[in-house]
């Protein structure tokens, strides 16, 4: 969970998986394909339209705490969704006997399993991030902003965009942001958890202590992918909190008020100390690789999360429009 409050009384289960909803016997199962913080997922076939699909299982706690709020959220934000790089959650399905509606509406319980049904997807980015082609590059970085633009501009931050949730299907030429387990709705003056994304794709902000962010999270995420895509290892792999921020501080430089106006008042900002070089040298390490492609990672990686590129802006970049 990340400790923040679901909105009251706008999620409800039975609005997803009404009474009569399929049950999970309308597939069978082909084999396990993952275990997520929420349970298992299978590559499972529809029975009735011979399509594949993957079945998240969710774990319930023996109903104790109900249907947890974490996935409910994902449920809602995904039904919202509907774009060809965002991965489809197709219908929930139930295990059979599950019991409808145990309560009010707000405590609406579930006695079986409950399983999200996605489209099939053939593997994840994770697997071909050291080893894609400049030309598989450029469309892989182009359909995850454009997926990613399309969540900000319906007010959706993603907050856990690395490898392993960006799926890959269509003979490898289709990409789609998936695990909506962290995303939520965002407004610009709201106050959110700063404990999301995954260390080494999390940006400075975040690692500061900012509870009050946007958009640019995402693209500071992108970036780092960019940019281990071009190098074909992790740009920061960090072990702890405070070595990410020293890894990123070595080539984005030391953030101070010139150029990051408000830094100093971010939480954690006096725990952090200069590390050397304290001036930025991202540019250096990408040697003989695609000019656009570095101005358009330079731009991704900006301390200053008001002055990072954004999805929009990046879909538009010399690197986009220039064929290879
Ligand atoms: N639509 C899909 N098609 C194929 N494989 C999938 C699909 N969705 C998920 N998977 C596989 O299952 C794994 C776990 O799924 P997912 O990330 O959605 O679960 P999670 O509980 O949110 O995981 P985590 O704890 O890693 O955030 C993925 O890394 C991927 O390998």
């Amino acid at each position: 969970m990340d400790g923040e409050e679901a909105p009251p009384g706008a999620l409800n289960l039975a609005d997803y998986a009404p009474a009569g909803a399929r049950t999970v016997d309308c597939f069978r199962r082909i084999r396990k394909i993952g275990e997520g913080t929420y349970g298992e997922v299978f590559e499972a076939m529809d029975i009735i339209t011979g399509e594949r699909a993957a079945l998240k299982k969710i774990k319930l706690d023996d109903g104790k705490e109900g249907f947890p709020r974490q996935i409910l959220r994902e449920i809602k934000l995904l039904k919202k969704l509907d774009h060809e790089n965002i991965i489809r959650l197709k219908e929930i399905v139930v295990s059979p006997g599950t019991a409808h509606g145990a309560g009010g509406s707000d405590d609406y319980m579930y006695r079986g399993d409950i399983y999200m049904v996605f489209e099939y997807m053939d593997h994840d980015l994770k697997k071909v991030l050291h080893h894609s082609t400049p030309s598989q590059v450029k469309y892989y970085m182009e359909q995850l902003l454009k997926g990613l633009h399309y969540c900000h501009v319906n007010n959706v931050l993603h907050r856990d965009i690395k490898g392993a949730n960006l799926l890959i299907s269509g003979g490898g030429k289709l990409l789609k942001l998936a695990d909506f387990g962290l995303a939520r709705p965002f407004t610009r003056d709201g106050s959110f958890t700063n404990h999301v994304i995954t260390l080494w794709y999390r940006p400075p902000e975040l690692l500061l202590g900012a509870t009050n962010y946007a958009e640019a999270v995402d693209i500071w995420s992108v970036g780092c992918i960019f940019a281990e895509f071009l190098l074909r290892k992790p740009l920061f792999p960090g072990r702890t909190e405070q070595e990410q921020l020293s890894k990123i501080f070595e080539l984005c430089g030391f953030p101070n008020e010139e150029n990051w106006p408000g830094v100093s008042k971010l939480p954690l900002y006096k725990t952090i100390r200069p590390t050397t070089p304290t001036k930025r040298r991202l540019r250096d390490i990408f040697h003989n690789f695609d000019s656009h492609a570095v101005d358009l990672i330079d731009r991704m990686l900006i301390l200053n999360p008001t002055e990072r590129i954004s999805a929009h802006d990046a879909l538009c970049a010399a690197y986009f429009i220039t064929k290879m």
